[in-house]
């Protein structure tokens, strides 16, 4: 977006200036010949009927349009003229962390910008959240604030940095007439640095509105009218609007509200409205002249330092951990569940020795194996959410991708710890089942495995109901080759690399390595020892230690290649 450069800092007010905007994806012109600008003190709004292009037009000047997708083309110049300035853009939808109080988000914003905690408090203060304050923003499971707190919120925490330009997509979408009031009048106070801070510097305001009240309508100062991606009209809100549309032989009733009368006048999806191109073509209008002076590199908004933003990251990762049910508490209490009931099924089977008790073994190691180790798509859906998060804080800077995924990493470690070691408490001790310790460490390394598999799916997935279908079909397939069901020399030359390509496998000949390779006698006609097992299942020569190197390069391998997917796909730019 757009830098500053604190050696530079002029005193003087900004102003962006857009000019010959255009934006065409194959088959459709989005936005033509824009121009218009965005001055320090004011507030400037994007307006126009559904599909007019506001969304696109902010889009452009946030620089969140992809330029390099095939079939586009996009052209126009962005300047900011005067002093120059760090922006924010406030996305319509709100991506916060539900559960985390609004105070909370409001302290982690501030320590991702390495700004202090009390710019926290007076954002609550500004935005008249501290009634909310102590509140969860709300998750699917925990109702929050309202959808109006939410939208404050979100909007406070993006001026934490002070930005002096501040781009907002809808701001009071889903708001009622008071909150939406609020909010506008909020930005108009920021805008004009009304009753704030004596650092605090006016601020240049453009956001895009749907059908604003009387009341929203007199705090904006010029607004931008759009109709099918062309400028309709751009100027004041007041006398010069009204005398446009005289001379357009369209004036505006009086008492009529005239933001709804224009939208009315250009909206030619209903009966009713004007010859849209004749006023388009009225509005002949020259273009602000703009000094040459051009500063429009991308931003990088102030921050704390990477480490700073990784510590960050983990404290409020281990809060969602601790607070949110549906993370880990759902799943400690379904392996707590089943594995009391493996425990119950195999109980005392390491006292077992005929060759129904050698099945018996193999089959609750598979079971581990296979199923405890597939009912990690649990965390899918909650990767997946997250994600809108992550989205919405690396295209605002607030951190870079590996300081994310490290931290995602490092905050699972725990959750899944006591997965593991609860899941083989109540297993191993119970069947008395042999080797603890490499029981244990096999099921919390396949457990790693699998939680980086999640995250790697949930980055390449649109939804998460596609990423379970994707993660159950490849976990299906992994049980299928993993050595069981037919052993290693049994299966088909053709599918045999899924053998050696299936993490499952690695787990399921360790977990069988640790159990039989004790075992001096077994009782039965068909196996004298545990040795005879593992040659009958054709694991007589596993290295123990060479499957764990297995196992932890596919953890390694399964976070490059989700640091590399967020890095590539996950940009926030449309
Ligand atoms: N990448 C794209 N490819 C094809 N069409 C697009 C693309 N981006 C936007 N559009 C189309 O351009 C038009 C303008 O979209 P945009 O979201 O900017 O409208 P809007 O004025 O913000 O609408 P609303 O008020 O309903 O949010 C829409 O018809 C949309 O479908």
């Amino acid at each position: 977006m757009y830098d500053e450069d604190a050696e530079d800092q002029k005193e003087e007010d900004l102003e962006l200036v857009w000019r010959d905007v255009r934006f065409e994806v194959p088959g459709k012109v989005i936005l033509d010949n824009l121009w218009g600008s965005a001055s320090a003190g004011r507030v400037t709004a994007i307006m126009g009927p559904s599909g007019c292009g506001k969304t696109t037009l902010l889009d452009f000047l946030a620089q969140r349009i992809d330029t390099k997708k095939r079939g586009r083309s996009v052209s126009g110049s962005i300047t900011l003229v005067g002093a120059k300035a760090r922006a924010a853009y406030v996305q319509q939808e709100d991506a916060l962390v539900g559960v985390l109080t609004v105070a909370e988000t409001l302290a982690v914003a501030a320590a991702f910008a390495g700004a202090p905690r009390s710019r926290a408090d007076e954002l609550v203060r500004e935005f008249g959240l501290e009634s909310a304050k102590d509140t969860m923003v709300g998750t699917i499971f925990q109702k929050g604030i309202s959808g109006g707190q939410k939208r404050r919120l979100s909007i406070a925490v993006e001026l934490v940095a002070r930005p002096r330009l501040v781009l907002l997509d809808e701001p009071t979408s889903g708001l009622d007439s008071a909150s939406a009031l609020a909010v506008i009048t909020q930005l108009s106070q920021i805008a004009g640095a009304i009753d704030q801070c004596k650092e605090c510097k006016r601020v240049a305001v453009a956001c895009t509105l749907h059908q604003p009240s009387n009341a929203v309508w007199a705090l904006v100062d010029r607004v931008c009218f759009l109709a099918a991606g062309k400028l309709v009209y751009f100027g004041g809100t007041q006398a010069e609007l009204l005398d446009f549309f005289n001379r357009c032989e369209h004036p505006v009733p009086q008492y009529a509200n005239v933001a709804d009368y224009v939208l009315s006048l250009i909206n030619q999806d209903f009966p009713g409205h004007a010859d849209v191109d004749e006023i388009v073509a009225a509005f002949a209008f020259d273009p602000p002249e703009v000094p040459p002076q051009l500063v429009v590199p991308d931003v990088t908004p102030p921050r704390a330092g990477g480490f700073s933003r990784f510590i960050t990251l983990c404290g409020r990762g281990f809060k969602e951990l601790s607070r949110d049910v549906g993370i880990i508490g759902v799943r400690l209490a379904m392996y707590t569940m089943l594995s009391a009931l493996i425990a119950l099924m195999f109980l005392d089977l390491g006292d077992k020795k005929g060759d129904t008790d050698v099945n018996a073994r193999v089959s609750v190691l598979f079971y581990v194996a296979a199923f405890m180790v597939f009912m990690s798509v649990a965390v899918l859906p909650f990767y997946v959410i997250q994600r809108a998060v992550f989205v919405k804080e690396r295209c605002n800077g607030a951190y870079d991708v590996p300081e994310y995924v490290a931290a995602k990493f490092v905050v699972a470690l725990p959750g899944v710890f006591l997965i593991a070691i609860v899941s083989s408490v109540l297993i191993v001790f119970p069947a008395k089942l042999n080797g603890f310790p490499v029981y244990f460490l096999d099921l919390f390394v396949s457990l790693l495995v699998a939680e980086s598999f999640m995250a790697f799916v949930a980055a390449i997935v649109p939804h998460f109901i596609v990423g379970i279908a994707l993660a159950a079909g490849i976990f299906g397939f992994n049980m299928l080759v993993e050595g069981f069901f037919r052993v290693k020399h049994d299966i088909p030359v053709y599918l045999i690399w899924g053998y050696y390509y299936a993490f499952h496998t690695y787990t399921f000949r360790v977990f069988m390595h640790n159990e039989f390779n004790p075992i001096s006698k077994f009782n039965g006609p068909q196996f004298r020892d545990g040795k005879q097992v593992l040659r009958f299942y054709d694991m007589g020569n596993v290295n123990v230690t060479h499957d764990f190197a297995v196992l932890i390069a596919w953890i390694v391998f399964f976070q490059i290649c989700y640091t590399m997917v967020l890095y590539f796909y996950h940009t926030g730019r449309r």
